[in-house]
């Protein structure tokens, strides 16, 4: 479909020269940054709802996967008697619910022996496990700006602070576990509060230190100024490795057994209850094999939605399974709760593999200097959902009400999807058809404007599959080594190779293959696959001085561009100094295919300035961003003019601009150059367009 309005008007730019000196880059204005589409579309909402989730080994390496996601209900004061059963066993005689009439015999530990919790006692505990949760992580948001506000202008210090950390959880994740089985149960969440409080107390200090000892490794201290620094910041790595083992401690011992007593509760064995959870874990796993594969088969984006479909018929089927047991033998029942749990432990690859493709996902889409606070707002939602899922089992406490909490949390995470699904655009048919098909059902129409000769199709490739395309770029291809300060265009090339001595294929560099990623976007409106194809990478600030591409050596010329869209200038015969030229802006959007042929290929010149904005016609101060273009060249027929030479040659006739024209008319090679870009060195800007030297292209 032809773009209206995609010319920015031949005024816009007018009286700008088109000089390296002339165009300074221009800073970055008081523009907003396009702020990162929330979550690129597929922000990681909780997904669990009204479960706490933690399901990162990192987060909560111990924790029972099914725990996670049933443990929904505030455990039950006959929970609670097994979470705290090493050494006492407790039941609440006034509230035992799940001794009712239709619920079997509260459960009982190999000994028999049942002891009642006082109310006080679970209270505590309650608002304990709150605190704990609470104070890490108030504390993990408030290092991260102590450490920003310490050590300015780096991440490096924070990086390592959050690796260790996170490393110290996955080390220790072992040691953890054994104590939490093995020690008295009451202990050792003692032990993690006090831990944790006191690591959280020291770093503070430390942190105030710090601070006193002033930023960027001078300042206060005296000669021993720096290296009082790092040992502090050494100590408060320490103490945060301490702080998070204490956090994980807590979370675990506290609520690992809720799902465990409920399973038991329902008439699981320790041993049903252990195997429940190694089949779970290994689900999870699955996902760290499953995610890659299917991104790569599938792309991310769809790639997720896949996992969150997975996700929702399984948590579908095993909820329909629980309700339909529900009313028939309650809630206690074995039949229902295994049902439950078996869609639960599925669901999770799917939550697993859809986490991994959000990750994915924010590292493509969101810059470098946002992701930062993306992941802050991500963790805040996710809190967000934890303290709604203990608010839901709060209200809905009694197991006999437990199935409100479940299917809150289930009605949450399908309404999440469809929110992912409207925001980011999912188009009907983005599950079953791949990109290949789609791109060529479009056909390209002429521009109806000067140039004549501009063919445009918007959406060549879909945003999926450009998605693909970019991970690829960013992430699979080996770049030249980048020149220089300024930003520079980048350019990789793929078949054949121009020698721009003979005006022919280089014979000493061979062809090159298109690789796989390259087959789906070659123009299918052509009788055969281009002779050369050009990749180019333009970093914000970059561009490509005015020229033509060489008329004798190609033939049509077609350009794919990806990513950030820019204003592409179109200069009639080339610019010969006067001010009279006309000069055509047209907007080249992401995904968009254009073909030049005609005037717009032979006798106007095509360019794009090395600035930081464009300006679009309403006034909108466009700020640029990265932007890919595949350049497709058709090398022109041999001995053309039939003069039998073999001889490549083109009979426009524009002694401005074309080649051939210029060299029948005895003008210098150099001269030519010089005519077609205004002065410009000639080598310099047939490198820039059309692919450098046969080293870069190896
Ligand atoms: O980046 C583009 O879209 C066009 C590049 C170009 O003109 C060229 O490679 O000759
Ligand atoms: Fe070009």
């Amino acid at each position: 479909m032809v773009t209206p309005n995609r010319a920015l008007g031949a005024t816009s730019l007018q009286t700008e020269e088109w000089t390296a000196a002339d165009e300074p880059l221009i800073e970055l204005q008081a523009q907003p940054k396009p702020q990162p589409r929330s979550a690129g579309g597929v922000h990681q909402p909780d997904l669990e709802a009204a479960a706490p989730r933690s399901h990162t080994p990192e987060q909560n390496p111990q924790a029972a996967p099914l725990l996670i996601s049933i443990s929904a209900p505030q455990p039950q004061p006959a929970m609670i008697a097994t979470a705290t059963a090493a050494t006492a066993r407790y039941i609440d005689d006034e509230q035992q619910p799940l001794s009712s009439s239709s619920s079997p015999p509260p459960p009982e530990d190999v000994d028999g022996i049942v002891i009642p919790v006082p109310r006080t006692l679970q209270s505590q505990l309650y608002t304990s496990h709150f605190l704990s949760t609470w104070n890490s992580r108030v504390f993990e948001f408030a290092s991260t700006l102590f450490l920003a506000s310490v050590y300015p202008g780096t991440l490096l210090p924070m990086s390592v602070y959050a690796l260790a950390r996170s490393g110290a959880a996955i080390v220790f994740a072992q040691p953890i576990g054994s104590l939490i089985d093995a020690g008295d149960r009451l202990a050792v969440v003692r032990l993690s509060i006090v831990g944790q409080r006191l690591a959280v107390a020291a770093s503070c200090g430390l942190f105030w230190a710090l601070e006193q000892l002033g930023s960027g490794g001078g300042g206060g201290g005296g000669a021993y100024g720096p290296q009082l620094k790092s040992g502090f910041f050494a100590l408060t790595v320490v103490l945060a490795c301490v702080e998070k083992l204490c956090s994980v401690l807590n979370l675990v011992s506290v609520e690992r057994d809720w799902m465990v007593t409920y399973l038991i509760s329902v008439g699981y064995t320790s041993l049903h209850v252990g195997l429940a959870r190694t089949v779970s874990t290994i689900f999870e796993l699955s996902a760290t094999w499953v995610a890659p594969y299917m991104m790569k088969r599938i792309g991310v984006i769809r790639g997720g939605i896949w996992s969150l479909s997975w996700q929702m018929i399984w948590l579908a089927g095993g909820v329909t399974w629980w309700f339909a047991g529900f009313h028939g033998m309650g809630p206690t029942s074995a039949i229902p709760a295994t049902g439950l749990a078996v869609g639960v432990a599925l669901s999770r690859v799917g939550l697993w593999s859809y986490d991994l493709c959000a990750q994915n996902i924010v590292q493509d889409e969101i810059e470098p200097e946002y992701r930062g606070s993306f992941s802050t707002v991500e963790a805040g939602f996710q809190n967000l959902f934890e303290l709604l899922s203990y608010a839901t089992t709060i209200i809905f406490s009694r197991p006999d009400q437990f199935q409100c909490p479940v299917l809150i949390s289930v009605c949450s995470i399908f309404s999440l999807l469809e929110l992912e699904a409207i925001e980011d655009k999912i188009p009907s048919d983005s599950l079953c058809h791949s990109p290949a098909e789609r791109e060529r059902e479009t056909t390209m129409e002429e521009l109806p404007m000067e140039p004549r000769g501009l063919f445009w199709q918007d959406d060549f490739v879909t945003a999926e599959h450009e998605r693909q395309l970019l991970h690829i770029f960013r992430h699979e291809l080996e770049w030249p080594e980048k020149k220089g300060g300024s930003p520079a265009r980048l350019s990789l090339h793929y078949g054949y190779t121009f020698d721009y001595k003979t005006f022919g294929v280089d014979p000493d560099i061979p062809y090159k293959p298109f690789p796989a990623w390259l087959e789906p976007l070659i123009p299918a409106t052509e009788a055969r696959p281009p002779d050369q194809v050009c990749l180019q990478w333009y970093p914000p600030g970059a561009g490509i001085p005015p020229h033509v591409d060489t008329h004798s050596a190609y033939d049509q010329l077609y350009a794919l561009s990806l990513g950030a869209p820019v204003v592409m200038q179109f200069r009639e015969g080339g610019s010969s100094g006067d001010e009279g030229d006309r000069r055509v802006d047209v907007d080249l959007t992401p995904r968009s295919m254009l073909r030049m042929a005609g005037d717009a290929r032979l006798h106007w010149t095509h360019g794009i300035k090395k600035r930081k904005t464009d300006t679009l016609p309403d006034g909108t101060v466009r700020l640029r961003e990265e932007r890919w273009s595949i350049t497709y060249r058709w090398l022109r027929d041999g001995d053309g003019d039939g003069d039998g030479d073999g001889k490549r040659e083109c009979e426009c006739g524009d002694v401005k601009l074309c080649d051939t024209a210029q060299r029948r008319s005895g003008v210098e090679r150099e001269y030519r150059w010089k005519t077609a870009t205004g002065g410009k060195d000639a080598s310099a800007v047939e490198n820039a367009s059309l692919g450098d030297n046969k080293n870069k292209i190896g």
